[in-house]
């Protein structure tokens, strides 16, 4: 029972008036028992517990009387809460919504929860004034990454390195500098002409990922822009526009070149979402100013290409796909391979090393196409080995006997096994990928396939449209040898340089013959040893090519003297 108190003073203390033991050891301190023992005052209360009328009549007896002032201070007042009160108020009322939410999630029918949602949606969207944007990671159907999301990420990656707290690093441009995205499920915020917009990533996982799905959704990631909804115009236009310009100067500074394959060994196993290319950075030096080949060639084709770079609007006005293709063909060492890393160089571009051999069919062949990213060359090296590229339409004319028929089975089921896991590219896949419908999407790409052996191509793969420039890299012509000379010894003039060239004009050496003769194998080796070098490997080469007309001229002749005897 609640003793019969009376308070000192007519505003009793809020914590007095809650707990009424408080209430009683203050009020008998003030009346000079302070100086009693705790044990003495348990017994007071022990008494007082047990509720007895004594008790009651004791406190009566030393009660003061009450004044009408005191009166007046007892009346009913309101009280005020205090936080701790209110939030454990506030908590229990979540805690109970939300378990009546459950509740009627597990139990009600599927047409009543729409409907209470459709119409809590509508009442959200009416007084909430944010707008929201989304953009996802990947449009479409998961066929290739989003370019506004990739535009957002190198924005964001400038803001967030300085407000977020979760980041992501990746190896930036020359591995000289880290560069730095928001994480997962970060926040920051961003300000444009004084006006305040949120962007904040995060990602989704499916319901069908939950559910035990043979194939589950894959994670979806994606960015959320959220701002005041009067500034609606200002945002999605003028805003929107700020952050694709900025992005673009954000991924010029920070891109590092990458040269891809689809040969790695785990390539046809990367799963839904993943990408079918595997990189490393690129970092080939060669340049057009260590290409040993003509001058004006040289000069021809770097214009052509930084012509094609600049040419987005030009391709655009002529209602072309914005990509070009080059052939180039030629002896073996001849500078193919170095040719593109120099134009990676000096485009800035990404370089797709394409593996035919290891591409399934046609409809793969599509996918890895699409997954490339614009400014970058795409190459196939050897293109007349990947592929039987020769004999498609032959093999169509050609009506075969029925031995030969019988003979091809039995050659199939002998190599049944080993065929399966081969490519089945066909040249018209092969012609679809360089300039079907999607070979135009992103724009932007080169095409350039290598070759040793041009004359063994199908002419509808590399005529003009296709191909549009044929590059022939041959031997060495003399202005070759001075570049190497240049490169590999630092010299421009020699007097050796003169029987140099009367015996280039006699054979014939391949710049990788002479860059293997120029280059120095010990510190011993100076510029004139090299020369010494080159000009021995040149006189071997005429007497070997001296040899083999020799050779060839006495074939020729044989049967003709053997016929002439015979008839005699
Ligand atoms: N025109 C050239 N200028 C400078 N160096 C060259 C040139 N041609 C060849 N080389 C040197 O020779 C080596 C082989 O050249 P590269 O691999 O480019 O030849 P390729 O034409 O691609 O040969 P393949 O047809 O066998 O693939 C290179 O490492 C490069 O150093
Ligand atoms: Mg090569």
């Amino acid at each position: 029972m609640v003793p019969n108190l009376i308070p000192e003073t007519p505003l009793m203390s809020m914590t007095t008036l809650r707990n009424p033991r408080r209430i009683f050891l203050s009020s008998c301190a003030s009346k000079g028992e302070r100086k009693g023992s705790a044990v003495h005052i348990k017994e007071r209360a022990r008494t007082e517990g047990r509720g007895g009328e004594e008790s009651e009549s004791k406190q009566s007896i030393k009660m003061p009387t009450m004044t009408p002032k005191m009166m007046a201070g007892m009346m009913p007042m309101p009280i005020p809460m205090t936080m701790v009160e209110m939030w454990t108020t506030v908590g229990s009322t979540i805690a109970s919504v939300m378990f009546f939410g459950a509740i009627i999630r597990q139990y009600c029918p599927y047409e009543v929860r729409r409907f209470f949602d459709k119409y809590t949606n509508y009442l959200t969207r009416f007084f909430n004034p944010y707008i929201r944007i989304t953009i996802n990671e990947f449009t479409g159907s998961r066929l290739k990454r989003s370019e506004a999301y990739a535009a957002v990420e190198a924005y964001l990656s400038v803001n967030s390195s300085k407000n977020s707290k979760r980041l992501k690093a990746e190896m930036g441009k020359d591995n000289k500098k880290m560069v730095l995205t928001m994480d997962e499920n970060e926040k920051v915020t961003d300000e444009f002409r004084g006006v305040k917009v949120w962007w904040a990533s995060s990602k989704t996982s499916s319901s069908s990922s939950r559910s035990m799905s043979l194939y589950p959704e894959p994670e979806k990631r994606f960015y959320r822009l959220t701002f005041h909804k009067r500034y609606r115009d200002m945002i999605t236009e003028d805003y929107l526009e700020h952050v694709v310009t900025k992005a673009k100067q954000v991924k010029a500074k920070n891109r590092q070149r990458k040269l891809y394959t689809n040969s790695s060994p785990n390539y046809r196993y990367s799963s839904h979402g993943q990408s079918m290319w595997s990189h490393i950075t690129f970092e080939h030096p060669a340049t057009f100013g260590t290409l040993a080949m003509e001058p004006a060639i040289k000069q021809e084709i770097m214009e052509d290409l930084l012509t094609f770079r600049e040419g987005k609007d030009y391709y655009a006005s002529i209602g072309k796909a914005w990509k070009r293709g080059y052939l180039l063909y030629g002896p073996p060492g001849t500078g193919k391979s170095t040719m593109i890393a120099a134009m990676a160089n000096l485009l800035n571009y990404h370089v797709y090393d394409l593996e035919l051999t290891a591409v399934k069919d046609n409809s793969e062949l599509k996918k890895l196409l699409i997954e490339t990213t614009s400014k970058s060359i795409i190459v196939m090296e050897d293109i007349d080995c990947s592929l039987d590229l020769t004999g498609q339409r032959k093999k169509k004319e050609e009506k075969p006997s029925e031995d030969e028929k019988e003979k091809v089975k039995k050659e199939i089921s002998r190599r049944e096994p080993k065929e399966e896991s081969g490519s089945k590219v066909t040249l018209s896949g092969l012609l679809n990928f360089i300039d079907g419908l999607w070979s135009s999407s992103g724009g932007e790409r080169l095409i350039v396939f290598t070759t040793n052996h041009v004359e063994k191509l199908d002419p509808a793969l590399i005529r003009r449209g296709r191909m549009d420039k044929h590059i022939e890299l041959s031997y060495c012509s003399f202005e070759g040898f001075k570049v190497l000379a240049k490169n590999y010894l630092r010299i421009e003039a020699h007097p050796m340089f003169d029987s140099i060239e009367q015996l280039m004009k006699e054979t014939k050496i391949t710049p990788a013959d002479i860059a293997e003769n120029l280059m120095p194998k010990s510190p011993r080796e100076d510029a004139e040893k090299c020369l010494s070098k080159l000009i021995r490997a040149l006189e071997e080469a005429k007497e070997k090519a001296a040899k083999e007309r020799a050779d060839e001229e006495t074939e020729d002749t044989e049967p003709a003297k053997r016929d002439a005897l015979s008839e005699d």
